[in-house]
């Protein structure tokens, strides 16, 4: 057990955690990282699957995500972009599979022109109330005391322009269905990628991965840090002082014990409370981490021996709303002579396949994707679901979104420090909201922050 005495210690390795402490460190102070797992970048995970890379978390870069586009090329990181020749291939109410090209999908003119209402009203809100306060804008109740699900239905009568509209942010983004959160927090979704129409534009919002992946934006950051990460040690206990702070807290971890002036939560919200706060959080926090939770995506990677679409000029995109798989894409890797797909299975569709049997599952999800792309989709070489609900140390995908009715309620709480106690997660961001940008934007933040209070602040022993 190691005891070790810093300025500040941080529980998570992920991409935010590891951007606070490389930011605190080069400012001067010392850090420590504690890391439950038995490797770095949390929700990033590049692993090799019967001889498969897979990117089993995180991966695509968007270019509005600049923060992490500058850190990419800051740690020698090269992109590609994802492979887009050809046409894709959608599946509307009718339950036929239609070819198309261009961005909008193949759908009747009426469901078109609601479909363009909707996303017009959409980007309206989004350029309106945007992604830093939502909360704090006068609609925000409003907003916020609505499903996504009605106000779609307050707003078009068409059922497949809003089963397609919320397929966008509902199976797409927050991975919930689209009666379980607000129409403003559909709206911070919108908001935090620039606009709506940046999320149904696949071509901007999955433009391009990172050559070798994205787990290397965490492994490089922790190659710097050396020593100061420390894995296989979940912190379990932060005993802090109200009254002084950022003067004095012991966080006490399975592989070691840190006394430090400050710790950042850099973990998601829905996990804070797997850490006993000594004394206890006060009932603001308390309550307010009851209303953030993680959605449920099942990633479903499929190898094939080439990648057998592009003979018949399918780029590998497909979409279906209503489709067990909704969404699928070429993944195949930089320099792969092997074709990838990728496909998704969200909220209540994972649940339904979960209650199946693992060769019933996966045949199901195959099934769904030759739907699109043909019976050669039904063997691959290698089949692999990523199924981070199972994950004690994540418990769900892509990230944590407030209940109907939480964002406006709590949101303008959810970054403030408790004494010495301070948040940063991907969960927690305006911009770069839920992705791998936000997180390393809430990790420059929250290290910002707290320089700011270390300058005044008496250091420990003093
Ligand atoms: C399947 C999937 C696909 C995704 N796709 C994309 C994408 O294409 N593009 C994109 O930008 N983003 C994507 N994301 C989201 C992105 O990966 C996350 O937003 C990002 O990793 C969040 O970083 P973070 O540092 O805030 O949290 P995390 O990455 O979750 O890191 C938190 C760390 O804290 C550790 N931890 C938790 N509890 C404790 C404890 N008590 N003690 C010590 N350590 C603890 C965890 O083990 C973890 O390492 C995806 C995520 C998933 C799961």
């Amino acid at each position: 057990m190691l005891n070790l005495n810093r300025d500040v210690v941080v529980v998570g390795a992920g991409p935010s955690g590891l951007t606070a402490a490389r930011e605190l460190k080069k400012a001067g102070l010392t850090v420590a990282v504690l890391e439950a797992r038995d490797r770095v970048g949390g929700r990033t995970w590049t692993g090799t699957v019967d001889g498969a890379m897979l990117e089993i978390g995180g991966q695509w870069v968007s270019p509005d995500q600049t923060v992490l586009l500058e850190l990419l090329d800051e740690l020698g990181l090269q992109t590609y972009p994802r492979y887009r020749e050809g046409e894709s291939m959608y599946i509307g109410a009718d339950g036929v599979p239609v070819r198309y090209t261009g961005d909008s999908f193949p759908v009747d003119p009426d469901t078109q022109a609601e479909m363009d209402k909707l996303t017009a009203l959409l980007d309206g809100l989004a350029a309106e109330i945007g992604a830093t306060e939502p909360w704090a804008h006068p609609k925000a109740r409003e907003l916020d005391t609505i499903s996504f699900h009605h106000w779609l239905r307050q707003h078009s009568s068409n059922e497949e322009a809003c089963n397609n509209i919320g397929l966008f942010i509902a199976g797409g983004m927050l991975t919930k269905p689209a009666h379980a959160f607000s129409a403003l927090q559909a709206v911070l979704m919108a908001a935090s990628a620039g606009s709506f129409t940046h999320l149904t534009d696949e071509d901007f919002i999955l433009d391009r991965r990172v050559v070798g992946g994205m787990q290397q934006v965490s492994l490089l950051l922790a190659q710097e840090l050396g020593d100061d990460v420390v894995l296989n040690s979940p912190v379990r206990t932060i005993n802090w002082h109200p009254e002084t702070e950022g003067h004095s807290v012991k966080v006490v971890s399975d592989g070691a014990t840190v006394n430090a002036r400050f710790v950042i939560m850099a973990v998601p919200p829905n996990l804070y409370s797997r850490v006993s706060f000594n004394p206890p959080l006060p009932r603001r926090q308390h309550q307010m981490h009851q209303h953030q939770s993680l959605g449920l995506v099942i990633k479903v990677h499929a190898v094939y021996s080439r990648p057998f679409w592009r003979n018949s000029g399918l780029s590998g995109t497909c979409f279906g709303a209503g489709s067990l798989v909704q969404e699928v894409y070429d993944n195949t890797n930089f320099g792969d002579t092997r074709g990838t797909l990728v496909g998704f299975v969200s909220d209540e569709k994972a649940d339904a396949v979960f209650e199946l049997g693992a060769e019933e599952r996966r045949r199901a999800i195959l099934e769904s994707i030759a739907g699109f792309l043909g019976a050669e989709a039904l063997e691959p070489e290698v089949y692999y679901e990523s199924d981070w609900g199972s994950e004690e140390w994540t418990r769900g995908a892509y990230a944590s979104s407030y209940d109907l009715g939480g964002l406006h309620r709590y949101g303008k709480d959810q970054h403030a420090p408790v004494g010495p106690i301070y948040w940063s997660s991907s969960d927690l961001a305006a911009e770069g909201y839920q992705h791998v940008d936000g997180a390393i934007r809430m990790g420059r933040h929250t290290a910002a922050r707290i320089l700011e209070v270390a300058r005044v602040a008496v250091p420990a022993g003093a």
